[in-house]
C-alpha cells in the first residue's frame, strides 16, 4: 500500500481527533514519557478516529502496546529496532516503518524488511535533539536510488514551502511535526499541506 504524501506526527489523541477529520490519510502517534495506562487510552482514542476516517495510523516507539492493542504499523528508530522483538512484530501482522540517517543504518534497516524507510533530519529541526547534520536534498535522491521501490520518508525541519523540493528529490511521503502544531493555525496549515500535494496522491 502506498503512504500518503502529507505524514503529520503529533504527540496526542486530541490532535488526532483535531486534525483527521480535515482529511489526513496518514498520522503518526508520537508520544514521549507517559505512564502504560495513558499510552493505551491515547493509541485506543486514535485508532478508534483513524478507523471511523479511513487515516492509517502508525504509533511510534510503542510496538507492545501496538500489538496488543491490535493496531497495523509501527516506526522504530535504530535504537528501538535493536529492542524490538521482531517476531512478535510480524506476527502480529504489524507493518514497519525505521529510521535512518547513514548508509550502515540504512543497511540494518533493509536487514529487518521495513515496510517503508525514513531519512532525517532532512533539515535543521528544534524538535527532536540529534548529533545528525541536516542531510539537504541530494541525500534524498541518494537514499531513493539505493531503496529503489520501498516508500521513502522525508523528516526534519520541512516546511509547506519546502515540501515540493522534498517530494521532487524522491520522497514518497513528507513527515512534520511544528510546521502544523506549532502554526498559528493548525488546521488552516493541514488543509493547505492536504492540498498542495495533492500532485503526489
Ligand atoms: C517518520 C519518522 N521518522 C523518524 C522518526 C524518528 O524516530 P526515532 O529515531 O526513533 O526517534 P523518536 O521519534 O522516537 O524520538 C519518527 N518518529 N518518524
Ligand atoms: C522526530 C524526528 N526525527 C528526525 S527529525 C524529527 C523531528 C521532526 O520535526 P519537525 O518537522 O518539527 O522538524
Ligand atoms: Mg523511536
Amino acid at each position: 500500500m502506498d503512504l500518503d504524501p502529507f505524514y503529520p506526527i503529533v504527540d496526542s489523541s486530541n490532535w488526532i481527533d483535531r486534525l483527521v477529520p480535515l482529511g489526513i490519510k496518514l498520522v503518526q502517534l508520537r508520544i514521549k514519557d507517559a505512564s502504560e495506562e495513558t499510552l493505551r487510552r491515547e493509541i485506543a482514542t486514535s485508532q478508534a478516529t483513524c478507523r471511523k476516517y479511513g487515516c492509517q495510523l502508525i504509533v511510534n516507539d510503542h510496538w507492545r502496546l501496538a500489538v496488543d492493542l491490535g493496531c497495523d504499523y509501527v516506526h522504530l528508530g535504530q535504537e528501538d529496532l535493536a529492542d524490538a522483538d521482531l517476531a512478535s512484530i510480524r506476527r502480529a501482522g504489524l507493518r514497519l516503518g525505521v529510521s535512518t540517517h547513514d548508509g550502515a543504518e540504512l543497511d540494518a534497516a533493509l536487514s529487518v524488511k521495513p515496510d517503508y524507510v525514513a531519512l532525517g533530519p532532512v533539515f535543521p529541526t528544534s524538535s527532536k535533539t540529534l548529533s545528525w547534520k541536516p542531510q539537504g536534498l541530494e541525500k534524498i535522491e541518494g537514499w531513493k536510488r539505493k531503496i529503489g521501490d520501498l516508500p521513502l520518508v522525508a523528516i526534519g525541519g520541512i516546511t509547506l514551502e519546502r515540501s515540493r523540493d522534498v517530494l521532487q528529490s524522491g520522497a514518497n511521503s513528507v513527515a512534520i511535526i511544528s510546521d502544523v502544531t506549532k502554526n498559528s493555525t493548525p488546521d488552516q496549515r493541514t488543509l493547505d499541506w492536504i492540498a498542495e500535494t495533492q500532485d503526489w496522491r
